[in-house]
């Protein structure tokens, strides 16, 4: 079954875009694909998740002082995974008709904050190298409490924290990927994500 993003949900979220460079959705995933993935998320778990790295090509490292997540990549040929990512390809489609963004692909990949990980302050998009536009992250946390820990910190440019998420099942963030410098607070309980972000291609990015 592939589940149908509306147009005026698409509407909202072009709107908030070209607003506020951001916005924080609760409802836009059913909750069958959301309770789809945890589960995946929960039987993959210690079989392909590797540490995640900072940095690109040949400057990739595993620096657990900035992140210490782990990750594994979602594949098209999943059952599972092209459930979401069908979603995330409608979103695409949605905001370049109406925003013309150009958005030509989507990367996205689970990532698991173990008791005590975090992710240190960044932004996504360094110039110009990974043509990432527009940022996504979905939560897989059931009954999430503030004290828990974990949150997703959004700041604006000038360092101003504009959001605190929590990283609750259902919560998906989209924010506008070189605009926002963001964190994750250390967690206290384990928290399941998938990160994604939406590229222009090289030819349209004049590379
Ligand atoms: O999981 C989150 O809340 C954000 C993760 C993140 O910033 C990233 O993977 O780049
Ligand atoms: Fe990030």
């Amino acid at each position: 079954m592939v589940s149908q993003v509306s147009e005026a949900v698409l509407d909202v979220i072009a709107d908030a875009l070209v607003d506020k460079g951001y916005i924080l959705l609760s409802d836009i995933i059913p909750d069958y694909v959301s309770l789809a993935l945890l589960e995946k998320m929960q039987v993959k778990h210690d079989i392909d998740f590797k540490s995640a790295a900072i940095g690109r090509g040949i400057d990739q490292q595993i620096n657990t002082e900035i992140r210490s997540d782990k990750i594994s990549w979602l594949d098209k040929q999943d059952h599972t995974d092209r459930e979401y990512l069908s979603i995330m390809e409608q979103l695409k489609d949605g905001i370049n008709r109406r925003l013309f963004m150009g958005l030509f692909d989507y990367e996205s990949h689970y990532a698991v904050y173990e008791p005590g990980a975090h992710y240190k302050k960044h932004v996504d998009a360094l110039k110009g190298s990974q043509n990432r536009i527009l940022t996504t992250v979905f939560f897989l946390n059931p009954l999430w409490q503030p004290e828990d820990g974990g949150q997703l910190v959004i700041y604006d440019e000038h360092d101003v924290a504009l959001e605190t998420v929590q990283p609750q099942m259902g919560t998906l963030a989209i924010f506008l990927s070189e605009r926002f410098p963001h964190e994750v607070l250390p967690t206290l309980r384990t928290r399941n994500s998938i990160a994604g972000w939406f590229r222009v291609s090289h030819a349209n990015h004049g590379f």
